[in-house]
C-alpha cells in the first residue's frame, strides 16, 4: 500500500515516510506531536488519500465516493430534464405572453391624469373625467363631451406602483428578446418625468423597470448582460449624457453622436458610451447621473421644464437561449419633451427654439407611427432624429407603450384635446376600428391567455424551486459547485470585470475609455464615415487611437465669428433685436442675463447656432466684447504703416490703444487671419446699421476714434478741409455702409474731435493743454492748432470738456482730450457760417454749463494730425469755397477754433469758464 500511494504521489511518499520517522521517536510522543501530526493530516486537500496506516477509512471512504458520484449523477439528470422543462416553460410564457401583446397592440396607449397641484384652479367644471379603467371623457363645453379610449387610464390618485403594472409586460417581453419602447408623452407640466423618472420616494417606471430586468433575470436560468446607455435630443443633437458636459471653453468636446443603421434595419449610436452593469444599484446610479446632466429651464408652465427628449436606453445580451427572439435586443425609456403651445408658453428666443424643436419631432414620431398604421411602403423615420435612433423599436415585431399624459386644468383643455388625439391615433395603429363584438372577443382571449401566463409562471417558480434544491444537494456532494444563483453571480462578475468598470463617477477620461469601447465592436458597415470622422474630429484615427489621443480641443472661439450685427443700446445688448447672434454670444459670453442663456447643462449645439461670434478671452458682457472685436479691427489697422488712396498713413503709436479702449486689455498680437476676420465682420456691422440704429449706439458707448490726416493745417483751409472730412465720416457713419476715408479707423458708435496743444516747459518738460468737446449730433467744427503742437484736435460743440492724457512720443505728440455731452443740443444757429459773438457766447455758456458729470455718455474721437516738415502754402479763397456745404462747415470750424482757444487759455490762466468775458481777438492774440 504504501508502494502504491508513493507511486500515486511523492508528495503524500515523503508526508508518510515524515510521519513514519515521527512515530519512530517515540520520546516526542508528547500531546505537541500529536497536535502537529493532527495540523498535518487536516491541511491535506481532500482529494489527497489518507496517509499510510489507515487503510480501513481509505476504502470506506472510496465507497462513499461511489455513493455520492451516483447520487450526484442522479442529480445532474434530474436537473436536466428540469432545466429542460424550464426552456419550454419560458418558450410558452413568451409565446403566450406575445400572443396576449398581440392582442392588446404592439403600439399600447395608458392614459396618465395628473393631479391638481396645492393652489391650482382647475376652472369651472372639471373638464378630464376618469370614467372607468380604460375611459377619459373630456367636457368640451357645458353641453358637449367627448370620450377616448384607452388600454388603461390612470386617475389622478393612481400610484406608481399601478402605472408600473402596466408596464411590467413589456419588460417580460424584453427578456424574451423583444426590442421595446416607452414613452411618456404629453403637454408641459403634465407629469412625464414624474412618472418615467419619479421621486426618491415614488420611484417612476424607469427605476422600477430597471429593478425589474434584473429580478427577473436572476429568476431565468440564463445568464443576461446588461449594458446601460443615455442620450437626450436636446434641439435636434443627439448628446451622451454619461459623459459630462464641457463648461469651459478649452474643454474637450464630447465624441459626435452619430446614427448608424445595418442592412437588417438595427440601428446603433456611434460613440454612444454603453456601460456594462451587474446590478439594479450600478444601473441607478448611472441613471441619476444622466439625470443631472439633462437639460431642463423654467417656462411659463414648468419651473423644471425638459427641453430635450430624454433616452434611456439598456441593452440586453443573452447567448445560448434560442427560445428568445433575439440574442441582443434592447429597451428605451423615452420622457419626450413637452409638447407645448408656444402662444401660450410665451416662449422666446432659446425657449421658443427648443419648443419649436420638441414640436417638430413630435410631429414626426405622429407621422412615422401614422404611416406604421397605414401600412404604408413608406415610413418617414428620417425627419428627425428621435424617429431615426428609435426606428428598430417602433416597427412590427417591437413592443411600444406610450402613456399619455393630460392635464385636469380646464385652461389646458386644447393641449389636453390634442394629446388625446393624438394617443387615440396611436393607439389605432394596430387596433384598428373594430365592432364590440370582436373587442369582446379579443378581451376573452386575453384573460384567457393570461390565465395562461399565470399557469405557466407557477409551473415555471416550481420548477426553479426543484432546481435551486437539487442544485445545492449536488453542491454538497461534490462540495465544490457553486450554487445557481452564486454561478450567476460569478459570470456577472467576471464578464464585468473583463469590461472596464464602470466609473460610478464618470471621470471625464474613463468615460471616454468606456465610449470607444462599443466603437471598436460595432461592424464595419457602421463605422463612421470619413464626413462623420472629420465632423467628430476623429479622422485619420482608429478608434483605440481615438481613447488614446486626446480628444479634439474646442476651437478657439474666434473662429467662429460668421457674423455680427451691431448691438443697439449698449445697455440692454440682451434684448436688442440687433444684437450679436443672441444665441452663440450668450453662449459664448457665459451671460446669464436673460432667459435663453437659463437652459441647464445644454450645450448649444444646434444648427440655428452657427452664426455665433466668439471672440477670444470674451469672459465679459457682450459691451465690452463688441468694444473689443471694434478695437481689434482698429488695432489691426493703425499699427501698420500703409498707403491709402495713393497717400502714406504712418503707424500710429501702439501704447495710445491702452487707453482707447476703457477697461480693456492690450491685444497687439493679433493675427492678420483673425484682423481678417473682424474685418469681414465690419462689413456686416455696417450692412445691418442704419441710421437710426445708429444714434442709438452714440448714445450709448464711448470710443475714441482716430482721423490721421497726412498734412498739418496750418490755415483755416485746412481746418475747414479737416472739418469737412468729419463732416464726411459723420455723414457716411450715419448713412451707412460706412467707409474709411482719410481716417485710419472708423467706429460707429462715436464720433467725436478734439484738440491737443503740446507745450514745453522751462525745464523742457512737454505739457499739453486740453480741451474737450462733444460731438454732437450735428457737425465737429472747429480745431487748433498752436506752433509747436504736432498733434491736432478737432473739437466739437455742444461740450464738457476734460483731459484725459498727453504725451510724447518719437516724433508725434499725442494728446487725448474728452467730452462729456451735456443734456442740450448745440444750437443750430452756430452752424451758420457768420455766427457772431453772441452766438460765440450761447456755446460758451452752453458748453460751460454741459460740464454736468454724468449727465451724458463720453465720446471722443481725435484727429492726428501728421507733423509736415513743410508749411503748406496759404490756401486761395476760392479754394475754400467749394459748395455751400464746406462754407458752413467751415464756419463753425473757424467758430469752434476760437472757442477752444479760449478755454484752452482759460484753463491756463486758472480762470473760471464762466468769468470770461474777454473778447475773442484777445485770445487769438494771446495765442498767436
Ligand atoms: N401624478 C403626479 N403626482 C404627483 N405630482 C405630479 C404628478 N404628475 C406631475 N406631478 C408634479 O407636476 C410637476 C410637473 O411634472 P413634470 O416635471 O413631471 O412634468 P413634465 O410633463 O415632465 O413637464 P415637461 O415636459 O415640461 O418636462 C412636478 O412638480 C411633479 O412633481
Amino acid at each position: 500500500m504504501r508502494k502504491v500511494m508513493a507511486s500515486r504521489d511523492p508528495s503524500h511518499h515523503s508526508l508518510s515516510e515524515t510521519i513514519h520517522s515521527l512515530l519512530g521517536l517515540k520520546s516526542h510522543l508528547t500531546s505537541t506531536w500529536v497536535q502537529s501530526v493532527c495540523d498535518i493530516i487536516t491541511n491535506l486537500p481532500p482529494h489527497c488519500p489518507q496517509p499510510q496506516g489507515q487503510p480501513t477509512d481509505l476504502t470506506t471512504t472510496n465507497l462513499e465516493t461511489d455513493t455520492s458520484s451516483d447520487a450526484a449523477s442522479k442529480i445532474r439528470d434530474e436537473l436536466a430534464i428540469l432545466t429542460a422543462h424550464m426552456n419550454e416553460f419560458n418558450k410558452r410564457r413568451r409565446q403566450v405572453l406575445n400572443e396576449f401583446l398581440n392582442l392588446k397592440g404592439n403600439i399600447r396607449v395608458l392614459c396618465r391624469i395628473r393631479p391638481i397641484a396645492i393652489g391650482e384652479n382647475f376652472g369651472r367644471f372639471r373638464p378630464v373625467v376618469a370614467l372607468d379603467s380604460s375611459n377619459v371623457l373630456l367636457r368640451l363645453t357645458d353641453s358637449k363631451n367627448k370620450s377616448y379610449s384607452f388600454d388603461n387610464v390612470f386617475r389622478p390618485g393612481s400610484s406608481q406602483d399601478e402605472v408600473f403594472s402596466e408596464v411590467e409586460p413589456v419588460i417580460k417581453s424584453a427578456l424574451d428578446g423583444y426590442n421595446a419602447c416607452i414613452f411618456a408623452y404629453g403637454q408641459t407640466g403634465t407629469g412625464k418625468t414624474f412618472t418615467m423618472e419619479g421621486t426618491p420616494e415614488f420611484p417612476g417606471v424607469v427605476p422600477r423597470a430597471i429593478e425589474a430586468l434584473f429580478r427577473q433575470a436572476v429568476d431565468s436560468n440564463h445568464v443576461f448582460l446588461f449594458s446601460f446607455s443615455m442620450l437626450e435630443i436636446y434641439m435636434g443633437n443627439l448628446r451622451d449624457l454619461l459623459i459630462p458636459q464641457p463648461t469651459k471653453a478649452m474643454d474637450p468636446l464630447p465624441p459626435c453622436l452619430s446614427i448608424q443603421s445595418d442592412p437588417n434595419g438595427g440601428i446603433e449610436i456611434e460613440n454612444l458610451v454603453a456601460i456594462q452593469v451587474s446590478d439594479f444599484n450600478q444601473a441607478l446610479k448611472l441613471y441619476k447621473l444622466g439625470c443631472r446632466f439633462r437639460s431642463t429651464a423654467s417656462t411659463n408652465c414648468n419651473s423644471t421644464s425638459s427641453r430635450s427628449h430624454c433616452l434611456i436606453r439598456i441593452s440586453i445580451t443573452c447567448s445560448g437561449a434560442p427560445e428568445r427572439r433575439r440574442e441582443t435586443n434592447k429597451v428605451w425609456f423615452v420622457d419626450l419633451g413637452g409638447s407645448e403651445r408656444l402662444l401660450k408658453t410665451k416662449a422666446w428666443g432659446r425657449r421658443l427654439e427648443e419648443g419649436k424643436a420638441i414640436n417638430l419631432s413630435l410631429s414626426s414620431l405622429g407621422d412615422v407611427i401614422s404611416a406604421l398604421q397605414n401600412r404604408k411602403s413608406h415610413v418617414p423615420y428620417r425627419n428627425s432624429k428621435l424617429t431615426q435612433v428609435l426606428k428598430d423599436s417602433l416597427g412590427q415585431d417591437s413592443k411600444t407603450l406610450m402613456l399619455v399624459h393630460i392635464s385636469p386644468n380646464e385652461e389646458d383643455l386644447c393641449e389636453t384635446v390634442c394629446s388625446l388625439n393624438f394617443a387615440t391615433r396611436v393607439r389605432s395603429v394596430h387596433l384598428g376600428k373594430t365592432d364590440s363584438t370582436v373587442e369582446r372577443e379579443k378581451e376573452v382571449a386575453m384573460i384567457d391567455l393570461q390565465q395562461k401566463i399565470k399557469l405557466i409562471e407557477a409551473e415555471r417558480q416550481e420548477a426553479r424551486t426543484s432546481i435551486k434544491k437539487l442544485t445545492e444537494e449536488l453542491d454538497k456532494l461534490t462540495g465544490t459547485s457553486p450554487s445557481f444563483s452564486e454561478q450567476l453571480d460569478a459570470y456577472h462578475l467576471y464578464k464585468y470585470n473583463e469590461r472596464p468598470q464602470p466609473n460610478l463617477e464618470i471621470s471625464r477620461n474613463k468615460t471616454r475609455n468606456i465610449a470607444a469601447a462599443p466603437l471598436s465592436q460595432i461592424p464595419r458597415f457602421m463605422r463612421p464615415t470619413v464626413c462623420s470622422r472629420r465632423k467628430s474630429g476623429l479622422e485619420h484615427l482608429t478608434s483605440e487611437e481615438t481613447v488614446r489621443v486626446p480628444a479634439k480641443r474646442r476651437r478657439p472661439m474666434d473662429h467662429h465669428a460668421n457674423s455680427v450685427n451691431f448691438p443697439l443700446k449698449g445697455t440692454s445688448e440682451s434684448n436688442s433685436e440687433c444684437s450679436i447672434s443672441r444665441n452663440s454670444c450668450l453662449v459664448a459670453l457665459k451671460v446669464k442675463s436673460s432667459a435663453d442663456c437659463e437652459t441647464e447643462y445644454s450645450q448649444d449645439l444646434s444648427e440655428s447656432d452657427t452664426k455665433e461670434v466668439v471672440l477670444p478671452g470674451q469672459e465679459a458682457s457682450p459691451k465690452p466684447y463688441v468694444d473689443k472685436w471694434l478695437l481689434l479691427n482698429n488695432n489691426a489697422n493703425v499699427t501698420r504703416s500703409h498707403f491709402h488712396r495713393n497717400k502714406w498713413i504712418p503707424a500710429i503709436p501702439t501704447p495710445e490703444k491702452k487707453h482707447i479702449c476703457n477697461g480693456q486689455k492690450e491685444t497687439d498680437n493679433l493675427q492678420d487671419k483673425k484682423v481678417h476676420n473682424y474685418k469681414f465682420a465690419t462689413k456686416q456691422i455696417i450692412n445691418h446699421n442704419k441710421l437710426e440704429k445708429h444714434a442709438c449706439v452714440e448714445g450709448s458707448q464711448r470710443s475714441v476714434q482716430e482721423v490721421v490726416i497726412n498734412k498739418t493745417p496750418t490755415n483755416l483751409k485746412d481746418y475747414d478741409s479737416i472739418s469737412s472730412r468729419c463732416n464726411y465720416i459723420k455723414d457716411k457713419l450715419d448713412g451707412m455702409p460706412m467707409e474709411k476715408h482719410i481716417c485710419n479707423t472708423i467706429y460707429p458708435s462715436d464720433i467725436w474731435c478734439s484738440s491737443s496743444h503740446l507745450n514745453q516747459d522751462d525745464n523742457g518738460i512737454h505739457t499739453s493743454s486740453t480741451t474737450q468737446a462733444l460731438l454732437g449730433e450735428t457737425e465737429c467744427s472747429d480745431s487748433s492748432l498752436s506752433g509747436d503742437s504736432n498733434w491736432c484736435q478737432i473739437s466739437t460743440a455742444n461740450s464738457a470738456y476734460s483731459v484725459l492724457d498727453s504725451r510724447k512720443e518719437s516724433s508725434i505728440s499725442v494728446l487725448r482730450i474728452e467730452l462729456k455731452s451735456c443734456c442740450q443740443q448745440l444750437c443750430t444757429a452756430i452752424c451758420e457760417e457768420d455766427c457772431g459773438k453772441e452766438d460765440s457766447d450761447t456755446l460758451f455758456k452752453r458748453s460751460a454749463e454741459g460740464i454736468r458729470p454724468g449727465l451724458g455718455k463720453m465720446r471722443c474721437q481725435r484727429a492726428l494730425f501728421m507733423e509736415n516738415a513743410t508749411p503748406k502754402e496759404p490756401t486761395k479763397p476760392q479754394q475754400l469755397i467749394k459748395s455751400q456745404e464746406d462754407d458752413m462747415n467751415s464756419g463753425i470750424c473757424h467758430h469752434l477754433k476760437q472757442k477752444i482757444q479760449i478755454l484752452w487759455i482759460s484753463t491756463l490762466l486758472g480762470l473760471g469758464l464762466r468769468n470770461l468775458g474777454l473778447e475773442q481777438e484777445f485770445f487769438l492774440g494771446l495765442m498767436l
